[in-house]
């Protein structure tokens, strides 16, 4: 028997097969309302659901933001656990967007919900927080690792904010996002055709300003569509080889709603200009 593919590979099937996009589902309060819905977990359900079935099967990935599931309480964590279960069985990849970064002895039980084999909030990977060090992390990578999933860490993010952070200078010379690349690179030496651990480089955040090149892995790309980015800053912030790179669109997607087949066109047509 062949062994499972590992995420790189499932990534690399699913962005052969529909494109780069990945498409969030955040249900702000504001969506809620446009959308003709209530502010309560029926809303956030009703919301949800409807965007699964516009985008399950039709995009390579999905991000559910779980912070619009969190403030909703346990009844909202079970919507988010319907929708990763749901997309799953579209056969379309799941990137549960936790931002998740803690001691390492934490960090095990984050992995443990997030890319834990049977766990209902397991998605096919899962956005991670490195800013208490890169090593922190240790206990998602591993698991990520042995389950076949990916892990997706912030390195420059697209909130203007990040930049104090970020682009600091560590004793070494290098800015804490070209040591969190580094990191990340190291760990996906040598895997075809694509590493497990991912990075998050937004597509608002001017110039890079960081070696990415010997960067073997998932690139998403955050701030396309509403927070500015677009497909030109994309081309100017990774050249003509976007292979591994997944351009993120939530809000400027999600407004074409509540109708399935006018959200199925908006993605269509950012699936078009990609
Ligand atoms: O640097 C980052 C990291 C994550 N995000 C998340 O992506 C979406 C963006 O939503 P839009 O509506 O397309 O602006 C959202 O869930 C963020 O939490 C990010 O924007 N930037």
């Amino acid at each position: 028997m062949s062994a499972p593919d590992h995420f790189g590979k499932k990534l690399a099937k699913a962005v052969e097969a529909h494109g780069p996009l990945c498409v969030g589902i955040d249900p702000h309060p504001a969506l809620l309302d446009s959308w003709g819905l209530s502010r309560s977990v029926e809303g956030l359900e009703r919301f949800a659901l409807t965007a699964v079935e516009a985008f399950g099967g039709k995009v390579s990935v999905v991000k559910p933001q779980a912070a619009f599931f969190e403030a909703y309480g346990s009844r909202g964590v079970a919507v988010l656990e319907r929708v990763i279960a749901e997309l799953k069985d579209s056969g379309t990849l799941v990137l549960v967007d936790a931002k998740r970064g803690d001691i390492g002895s934490t960090m095990a039980a984050y992995a443990e919900a997030y890319l834990g084999e049977g766990s209902p909030l397991a998605g096919d990977a899962v956005t991670l927080s490195p800013f208490l060090g890169f090593g922190s992390l240790q206990p998602a990578l591993d698991m990520a690792r042995a389950n076949g999933r990916g892990v997706i860490v912030l390195a420059l993010t697209s909130n203007p904010e990040g930049a104090e952070v970020q682009r600091a200078v560590a004793p070494d010379g290098r800015t804490v996002a070209q040591t969190i690349i580094d990191f990340a690179a190291a760990r996906n030496s040598g895997i075809s055709p694509c590493g497990d651990v991912g990075l998050v480089v937004g597509a608002t955040i001017g110039e890079t300003d960081v070696d990415l090149m010997g960067f073997n892995g998932p690139i998403l790309a955050p701030g396309f569509g509403a927070q500015g980015g677009s497909v030109a800053d994309l081309k100017r912030l990774f050249g003509s080889d976007m292979r591994n790179v997944l351009p993120t669109s939530s809000r400027d997607v999600l407004r074409h709603g509540p109708d399935v087949s006018s959200l199925v066109s908006a993605v269509r047509t950012v699936q078009e200009s990609l």
